[in-house]
């Protein structure tokens, strides 16, 4: 008996110690974002050896007693290193590079923008009336319209899309490029900017590359060797490919509107080497998974930006492949937090 009350004890001590992670949570984005913003990864990258307080606020222009209580957070949550000599780089901070191969930066920039925080402040409307979608109910219109209307948004997403596409096409290639194995042209349906589609054929050169999507998305995008840009909308017709490829696209939509879309890229791809690679998460539903809690956060992130999209369990990526027609589909799990789905007629 003394023992159960000494645990319990001990769970209220330690939620008095969890629960400013919630009241404060936000603090985290704020700070990394003023991080990116001012430069401090970039400035430290280019300096080399260890940074100084007085080097950073000199070569940043900022205020040594204010980037000191900055450094001071960052480095208490292991964004950055201190030792005796200075700051140091550590393998998130790099993450955090403005220009940086495998940086994320350009995402935590769309996430923690304006238009993207507003959709969260209806949240508990969107689950109570399980209708009225969060960014609608911000902005007066869905995240495509918005994005359409809105060309610095469309950049900001385009470019969030873009940095994700740098670090899974990579996964891809390394963790199952037999995926790609005879397949001579792709389209990649609802491909952004055609980061990833460049990414693919500079990996595979072998395949001709469609990247299709939205009118104005596809306007703005960059001509590269071995990808056409088209602009169509995929709920109408997509592109015949030998494959469709669609990354981070059926989870922004609900499961009528996924049948929707696979059932249009199925007509695309011949009967009989053709197949659907879908590159997304599946969410586990095991909680000793590492990358389960960023697929449960999309998950919330679908509620908050999408009208009905969401991160789907095997069970839930069986039931629209089947309604959609196809046969069978394996899974593959790579190093990222999505899998890849393939998916036969
Ligand atoms: C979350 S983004 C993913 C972009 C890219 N596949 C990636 O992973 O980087 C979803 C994409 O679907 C596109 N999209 C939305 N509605 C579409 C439609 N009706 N037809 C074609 N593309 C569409 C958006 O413009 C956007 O580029
Ligand atoms: C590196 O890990 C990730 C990169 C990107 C995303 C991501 C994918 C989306 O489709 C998406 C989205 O549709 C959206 O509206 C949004 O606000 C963010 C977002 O992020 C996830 C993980």
């Amino acid at each position: 008996m003394e023992g159960e009350v000494n645990r319990e004890q001990e769970e209220e001590a330690q939620a008095h110690v969890d629960i400013w992670k919630y009241v404060f949570g936000f603090v985290d984005m704020a700070v990394v974002k003023c991080a990116i913003q001012l430069g401090i990864p970039d400035a430290m990258e280019a300096h080399g050896a260890p940074a100084t307080l007085s080097d950073l606020s000199s070569t940043l222009g900022c205020s040594p007693s204010a980037l000191h209580r900055i450094m001071r957070f960052l480095v208490h949550r292991k964004i950055f290193k201190e030792a005796p000599a200075g700051y140091l780089q550590t393998p998130l901070s790099r993450l955090l590079l403005k220009n940086g191969e495998k940086s994320l930066a350009a995402l935590l920039l769309l996430e923690s923008s304006p238009v993207m925080l507003a959709p969260w402040h209806c949240l508990s409307t969107r689950v109570l009336a399980n209708e009225s979608p969060a960014f609608e109910s911000a902005h007066g219109e869905d995240v495509w319209r918005y994005a359409q209307e809105n060309p610095g948004h469309s950049k900001l997403f385009n470019d969030a899309m873009a940095c994700d596409a740098r670090v899974a096409v990579p996964a891809i290639v390394e963790g199952c490029p037999e995926v790609f194995d005879g397949v001579e042209s792709v389209v990649d349906v609802g491909g952004g900017d055609g980061t990833g589609l460049r990414l693919l054929v500079e990996a595979f050169p072998w395949i001709r590359g469609i990247n299709f999507d939205l009118p104005h998305v596809v306007s703005v995008a960059l001509d590269c060797v071995g990808v056409e840009h088209v602009g169509g909308d995929m709920f109408a017709s997509v592109p015949k490919a030998d494959a469709a490829y669609l990354k981070w696209v059926l989870h922004d939509w609900d499961d009528d509107e996924c049948i929707q879309i696979l059932r249009k890229c199925r007509e695309a791809i011949p009967k009989g080497k053709g197949k659907v690679i879908i590159v997304e998460a599946v969410v586990k539903e095991d909680n000793n998974d590492k990358l389960e809690y960023a697929r449960l956060m999309l998950d919330m992130v679908m509620m908050a930006h999408t009208n009905k999209g969401k991160e789907r369990t095997s069970k839930e990526w069986a039931y629209v492949l089947s309604e959609s027609g196809f046969s069978r589909h394996t899974i593959k799990n790579i190093k990222t937090v999505q899998s890849v789905i393939e998916a036969y007629p």
